[in-house]
């Protein structure tokens, strides 16, 4: 029972948001025109449970014309069923749609808000693949807790309207047995419920490791289908390094997961199912043998008792919901599960500085200034360290040290997507900054959009982009603007870098960071690079890491990181080089 509120309240938390949204009076009208349907449907139900009464009885007593009367019923009835059901199911997909739309825009805007899915990555317990909670949770969240929410209320208004006339009907066939009329009111109503009460307990008693099970062949599927796309985006280095057949032993071990998972459900949905089929087809039966004594002994006439079996059917079914929903309700309670621990981790990557100590940003002054900064790893171990460390504007600034001494997640820290640490960062007011990495990223798409990334599409003209990419030494490029493509596989990583100088000069920050940006260019080429970065952003700030000692050409100051016990701190300053040998 706690189980079940603590789901409806995650299930009121995830679904609430919406209907008060934006888009609630488009929701809620939907909502209460699908509500009504459903309801409606429930009253033609009744009716039609009243009609077969009347329609045995006409046939019993050779009644033509009262045949022929029902009949005409049975149409209209028929027909505004029919229509009841095909606007009920239409509204009910339009609902669906625009409520996933919302809450895919919802979690969408979460996500990708600050910088914490790259948080929630670097915690380690964060939510496996969001891709798919954001894709098919989120669509099946919203498909059965409207299938489920409107059945559970079908069922109730059905188990309401046709207890009322099973207690009726309880009364005017009443329960013989052993040849003698027992008097018990209502007896089909208690008949109904013990019946549902031992289903309900059986189906949950043999049903309920169905709920684990369904979590974990999403999950699994989810790694598995993750892993394909893996090894597609790095199918090249897997064939240069004949891969092929780790890869296929790796893949074939996910899948191993997925199917010794589904052996796991389809062996609890045999059972389930051998039980739930036995169940209904045994009430099929049970109202007969309940009222046949008081036919056969003339006590009531074939309309009635064809009434109370599909009365008691009714009643039966709905308070079997449970039973027949058992196997939707656990998928759905693995996606509230899937969807919950969605929200909590962006929730926690969101409050980390409220949980653990964290570096502090501030925006102040005009340089960069480190105070006090130590930078951990996300499990708390120190990595480096820095006591007071200015970046002054329009500098040059050169930072070495050993591979794995934290450069990059200094960097990192800088930009205000590393958290994890204690001291500050402060950055100046209105300042742009921008980080290169060693390998860009470039999203699909066309080659002009790739280049002025984050930039909107029309951000820059035409030319400007092609002059950038000419600068940059892509003459090639700067005619295939519109082309489409995946520009991180179809270029060389020397390549790579140059578009990511010429998206640094399109986007002209005042402090670019360069993170080994032009490492995989020959050395003529990096020294052009820098030199037209000197000459086209001669006001920006510039910080480099890198190994080379031709570098140091290119800047005023060298930092490097030495060793101090565990760890690194910023130290070892020096003249790199003279400003004049720079440009
Ligand atoms: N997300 C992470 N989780 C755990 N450890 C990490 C993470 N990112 C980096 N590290 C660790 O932090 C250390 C410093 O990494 P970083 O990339 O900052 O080094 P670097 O000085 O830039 O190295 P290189 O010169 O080789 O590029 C490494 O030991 C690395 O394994």
């Amino acid at each position: 029972m706690k189980n079940i509120s603590a789901t409806l309240a995650i299930v009121w938390r995830i679904a609430a948001p919406y209907f008060r949204s934006e888009d609630k009076w488009a929701g809620r009208g939907l909502l209460a025109a699908v509500v009504a349907m459903e309801l409606a449907l429930v009253a033609i139900d009744v009716l039609v449970n009243q009609w077969q009464n009347r329609f045995y009885s006409a046939l019993q007593n050779s009644d033509w014309d009262a045949f022929v009367t029902q009949i005409w019923i049975f149409v209209a009835l028929a027909s505004t069923y029919i229509a009841l059901a095909v606007y009920k199911l239409y509204l009910n997909q339009w609902l669906q749609i625009r409520w996933r739309q919302w809450l895919t825009r919802h979690y969408l805007g979460e996500w990708l808000a600050g910088s914490t899915h790259y948080r929630m990555q670097l915690k380690g317990d964060a939510a496996d693949n969001p891709d798919q909670r954001i894709t098919e949770d989120v669509k099946n969240f919203v498909e059965q807790t409207l299938t489920i929410g409107l059945g559970l209320l079908s069922s109730i208004v059905t188990l309401f309207s046709f207890v009322i006339i099973l207690w009726g009907l309880s009364n005017a066939a009443p329960l013989r047995l052993f040849g003698t009329d027992v008097m018990i009111p209502g007896y089909l109503c208690w008949g109904a419920l013990i019946y549902a009460i031992f289903g309900t307990a059986l189906t949950h008693w043999i049903g309920s490791p169905l709920v684990n099970l369904n979590f974990e062949q999403q999950r699994y599927e989810a790694d598995f289908r993750f892993n394909l796309v893996r090894v597609r985006e790095n199918s090249e280095q897997i064939a240069l390094l004949r891969g092929e057949g780790a890869e296929r032993a790796r893949l074939l071990d996910r899948f191993g997961f997925v199917i010794a998972n589904w052996y796991g459900i389809m062996s609890r949905t045999k059972r389930l199912t051998a039980f739930t089929a036995s169940y209904q087809q045994a009430a099929v039966l049970f109202p007969y043998v309940l009222v046949a004594p008081a036919f056969f002994a003339k006590k009531i006439q074939l309309g009635d008792m064809m009434q109370t079996a599909s009365a008691f059917s009714s009643v039966q079914g709905a308070l079997s919901f449970f039973v027949t929903a058992y196997r939707s309700l656990a998928e759905w309670r693995s996606i509230v599960a899937r969807l919950d621990g969605f929200e909590m981790s962006v929730a926690s990557a969101v409050n980390l500085p409220a949980h653990e100590p964290a570096i502090t940003l501030e925006v102040a002054g005009r340089h960069v200034d480190l105070a006090q900064l130590c930078v951990n790893l996300p499990n708390g171990t120190p990595l480096v360290a820095a006591k007071a460390f200015t970046i002054q504007a329009s500098e040059r600034v050169l930072v070495t040290g050993p591979s794995g001494s934290g450069k990059s997640t200094l960097f990192r820290a800088i930009a205000g997507i590393w958290p994890f640490g204690t001291g500050t960062v402060v950055i100046p007011e209105k300042a742009k900054l921008m980080m290169l990495p060693q390998r860009p990223y470039f999203p699909l798409g066309m080659l002009r959009d790739a280049v002025v990334y984050p930039a909107a599409s029309g951000a820059f003209e035409a030319t400007q982009v092609r002059d950038a990419l000419i600068a940059v030494g892509l003459p090639d490029l700067a005619e295939r603007l519109a082309e489409d493509g995946h520009w991180n596989r179809m270029l060389s990583l020397g390549e790579q870098q140059r578009l990511g100088l010429a998206r640094a000069l399109l986007h002209a920050p005042d402090y670019l960071f360069l993170d080994e940006a032009t490492a995989s260019l020959d050395e003529p080429s990096e020294a052009r690079l820098y030199r037209l970065l000197a000459e086209k952003l001669p006001q920006a700030t510039i910080v480099s890491i890198g190994h080379r000692s031709t570098l140091d050409a290119f800047h005023t100051r060298k930092v490097t990181l030495v060793k101090d016990g565990a760890i690194h701190v910023v130290g070892g300053e020096r003249a790199a080089a003279e400003p004049s040998a720079a440009r």
